[in-house]
């Protein structure tokens, strides 16, 4: 395995991501979460847009995996599309690039998107929420496969805890993973990677205060 994912085995990455209508959607509010995280102990930080990762990159070393979110009329896949968005993200500086690697049907050729991130020296994680999905993306040459998207497209299964079948799947098949999706406590952080996660990433339940208070309000309802 690559050196800079080996340094990743076992760590929390925290992704810092504030849905557009978050009150805390400015690249400013998004880089202090990020050293917030830094303090706590994450090893990485999964951040989303160009804006964004150029605010965290500017205050952090640790290793950035950089995403776009862009909704397409033409395709389903919202997770870093196209090989320009891939290839931007590595220039701006992060190491690793996550991208929909789902079977869905997809504007550009997933082999290309990969081959531009690598020629961009950065690293795929591919995103994915089947057993199938991840068998392709690996023969395709990910440099990892994250459960990120299990949860979310027609062809996973509809849960509102983490998927921790695929995970056992993925382990079964000896695939290396990146566990990813309502990982909301850390005893759920700490049994992804007793299934065999690599590294397990966070978001919702550290970064979206707005999702936890909702959490809290809906249990006192
Ligand atoms: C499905 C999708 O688009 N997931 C996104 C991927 O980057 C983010 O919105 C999630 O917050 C992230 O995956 C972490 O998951 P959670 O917030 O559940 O810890």
């Amino acid at each position: 395995m690559n050196a800079l994912l080996e340094s990743l085995r076992g760590s929390l990455v925290v992704s810092c991501q504030a849905n557009p209508d978050s009150p805390l959607r400015d690249p400013y509010i998004i880089s202090r979460m990020g050293l917030a995280a830094v303090k706590g102990g994450a090893a990485a930080l999964r951040i989303q847009g160009f804006e964004d990762v150029e605010a965290v990159r500017a205050v952090t070393d640790l290793p950035i995996i950089g995403l776009t979110k862009t909704d397409r009329d033409d395709t389903d896949v919202y997770i870093t599309p196209t090989a320009a968005e891939a290839t931007r993200l590595a220039a701006l500086g992060c190491e690793i690039v996550a991208l929909d690697a789902t079977l869905r049907p997809r504007p550009e050729p997933l082999a290309e998107l990969f081959a531009a991130v690598h020629a961009a020296g950065a690293l795929v994680m591919a995103d994915i929420s089947t057993l199938e999905e991840a068998r392709n993306a690996s023969a395709l040459g990910a440099d990892i496969v994250g459960t990120t998207l299990a949860g979310y497209t027609p062809q996973s299964r509809a849960l509102h805890t983490p998927d921790w079948v695929l995970m056992d799947e993925l382990r079964g098949a000896d695939l290396p993973f990146i566990a990813e999706g309502r990982l909301n406590s850390p005893a759920e952080a700490r049994q992804a990677m007793e299934r065999g996660a690599h590294a397990v990433v966070v978001g919702s339940a550290i970064t979206r205060p707005d999702v936890v208070t909702r959490w809290f309000a809906a249990a006192l309802a």
